[in-house]
């Protein structure tokens, strides 16, 4: 697409309001959410169900504005996040804080009316949780940030069964338990091959705490119960073969990329290669276990 056509569909103002929702990482967010909805017991129908999506989305925009929001001047000291709006000077923060405020507001009230209110509560605290609890108490706080933090993260499969079944039971708290786990892994091995970026910001992760020994060694033992937790589903017999085997590939995958990383001495950034496939090895495992897990509930199980 050329410069030109681009800054017609989308123009320079609203693809800096479009960066604020972090649309990259919400993408995977909702991608749960939307699996939780589909592997729910129960008929939803088709435009309630999209309706969820969309709250569920607009929700997870307002955690990325609300956290850009506060963190403006830490961003501004990381070269991975000065080029965002705000620390590049492109918007102010009372516009940032509105939008957060507004998109928080319109997606648990449409959620509310047009679903239930089980899942508006769930998505209302999913937002509080982030850009609260996680981002204004335990990030710049304790390197233990992530962990409970990234509970926030873990929520949106619950919230899409709770829009079809209007309850939770024990299955979708296992959706939760995966990405609960997985975050660990997920995020520490991206914290240590970008750790002099969050130690220069003064944000107190893992690696730049308490070191990159401990840091594998975490790594490493996350994914036990993590791999644990994806392959449940199969072994309490409610998912088929389709998930139990893709489960257990998947997971046997991701373990020896966590051992690979747990073996590795680097310390120097560039020969981080294990620690980097295990990054983005986490959100293809991710994506691709939700998905089966959904279609394998939809068509099989
Ligand atoms: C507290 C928990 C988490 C932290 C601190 C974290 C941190 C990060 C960071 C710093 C990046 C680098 C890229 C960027 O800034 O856009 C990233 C990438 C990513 N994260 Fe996470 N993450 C967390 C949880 C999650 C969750 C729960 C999901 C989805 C379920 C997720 C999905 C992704 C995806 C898809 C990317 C790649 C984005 C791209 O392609 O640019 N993350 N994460
Ligand atoms: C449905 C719903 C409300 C879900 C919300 C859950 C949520 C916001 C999950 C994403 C986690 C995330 C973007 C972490 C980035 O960490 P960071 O913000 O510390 O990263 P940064 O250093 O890039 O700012």
């Amino acid at each position: 697409m050329t410069t030109a056509a681009r800054d017609i569909l989308m123009p320079a103002e609203w693809r800096d309001f479009w960066a604020l929702t972090k649309p990259r990482v919400m993408s995977l967010v909702v991608f749960t959410a939307l699996c939780g909805l589909l592997a729910a017991p129960g008929n939803i129908h088709p435009i309630i169900a999209f309706t969820a999506v969309l709250c569920i989305a607009l929700g997870a925009g307002a955690c990325g504005s609300l956290n850009q929001w506060y963190e403006a001047d830490v961003d501004a000291k990381m070269a991975r996040t000065a080029q965002r709006p705000l620390p590049a000077g492109r918007m102010d923060r009372e516009a940032a804080l509105h939008f957060g405020v507004g998109l928080a507001a319109f997606s648990v009230g449409i959620m509310g009316v047009a679903v239930n209110w089980l899942s508006a509560g769930l998505l209302a605290f999913s937002i509080f949780f982030y850009s609260i609890v996680y981002t204004i108490w335990l990030k710049p706080n304790t390197p233990q940030n992530i962990v409970i933090g990234g509970a926030a993260g873990a929520f949106p499969p619950v919230i899409g069964w709770a829009a079809v079944t209007g309850d939770v039971t024990f299955l979708p708290v296992l959706l939760f338990a995966i990405i609960f786990l997985w975050t660990p892994p997920h995020f520490w091995a991206l914290a240590l091959f970008m750790k002099t970026d969050y130690g220069a910001a003064g944000i107190p992760m893992l690696p730049n705490v308490k070191g990159q020994r401990v840091t594998r060694n975490q790594i490493f033992g996350y994914s036990f119960p993590m791999a644990g937790a994806a392959i449940l589903p199969f072994i309490l017999g409610d998912s088929g073969w389709l998930y139990g085997a893709t489960s257990m590939l998947l997971s046997g995958l991701f373990l020896i990329l966590a051992f690979r990383v747990w073996q590795n001495e680097a310390t120097d950034a560039a020969a981080m290669k294990p620690e980097k496939q295990l990054f983005a090895f986490s959100i293809l495992y991710l994506f691709l276990l939700f998905a089966l897990f959904a279609i394998d509930r939809m068509v099989i199980a």
